[in-house]
């Protein structure tokens, strides 16, 4: 099984600083290294490309090489003001431009507890914050809103990639009895147990509260909350190839996004987007 890419940030026996930017295929990076968690971040996109608390293996998978430009694949991008193809723009870029611009980094901080940044976005008459918290447990929370004189459509997602042991020995939990629609068949769905995604697998639940990756090869058991407004996405591309990514590497990964599909956004008001996650077991 391949090491984490952004691991390598993490060998030097020196004592590294909380927070330090480094370069990285082409990127600018954020390096974090609290008593409590490794992490790294791009400036592009705000992403949070890799997460490990202490001790632990890592929480996120990342792709190994990136594009040299364009969006990367891995960690937890923002999709943002749309998620998927544009509702009326073909030719715009799939999930957004958020993932693909870089962000401002306002503020970061270290105490006790771990680290938190505020990384904020400006376009046009939109404005879209990400504040991380990042210790023993991931939380990602964000908010947006528009000077626009009529309402807007906003539809966006944290999209993120789960790292696990292989594809064919997970299950999610905590889905059961849940209503949902099939992006694959076409066809509304309502899950029974546990949902298995060996094959490939594209369904967006509505569903409230934690549900639980259960990762037998690694025998770890994390804890996702997409908070109560989100659709929860459940997406992994199968035997679909993905641009650069090569079959072993994508058996590593699944995605469990919280997402929220086109909503009306009046001037003035915030949509938010939260996602939490915590070791279970
Ligand atoms: O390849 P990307 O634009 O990053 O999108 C990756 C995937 O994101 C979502 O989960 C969609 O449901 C998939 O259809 C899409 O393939």
């Amino acid at each position: 099984m391949h090491e984490h890419p952004l691991q390598r940030f993490f060998k030097s026996l020196r004592e590294q600083p909380v927070f330090a930017w480094e370069r990285f295929q082409m990127r600018d990076v954020l390096v974090i290294n609290h008593p409590l968690c490794q992490a790294v971040f791009s400036r592009q996109g705000a992403q949070l490309l890799h997460f490990q608390p202490t001790g632990q293996k890592p929480w996120l998978w990342c792709a190994a090489k990136w594009p040299q430009v364009g969006a990367i694949r891995g960690g937890v991008p923002v999709c943002w003001p749309w998620y998927g193809r544009h509702p009326s723009e073909n030719a715009w870029p799939s999930h957004g431009w958020a993932r693909l611009i870089d962000w401002k980094l306002l503020d970061s901080s270290t105490d006790d507890d771990g680290v938190r940044l505020h990384w904020q976005l400006q376009l046009c008459d939109w404005q879209v914050d990400l504040h991380a918290h990042l210790g023993e447990t991931l939380e990602l929370r964000l908010s947006t809103e528009h000077q626009d004189e009529l309402p807007c459509q906003l539809s966006h997602a944290l999209h993120a990639y789960w790292r696990i042991g292989n594809v064919g020995e997970i299950a999610l939990s905590g889905l059961d009895g849940a209503q949902g629609y099939d992006q694959l068949s076409r066809q509304v769905c309502q899950q029974q147990g546990e949902l298995r995604v060996d094959g490939g697998c594209q369904r967006v639940f509505q569903h409230e509260g934690e549900l639980q990756l259960k990762d037998h090869a690694w025998q770890r058991e994390l804890c996702i909350d997409t908070g109560d407004s989100a659709d929860t996405v459940v997406w992994h591309p199968g035997s679909r190839p993905l641009l650069g990514v090569s079959f072993n590497e994508a058996s590593g990964f699944v995605c469990v996004e919280s997402a929220m599909a086109g909503a009306s956004l009046a001037p003035g008001e915030r949509a938010h987007l939260s996602l939490q996650a915590r070791a279970g077991g």
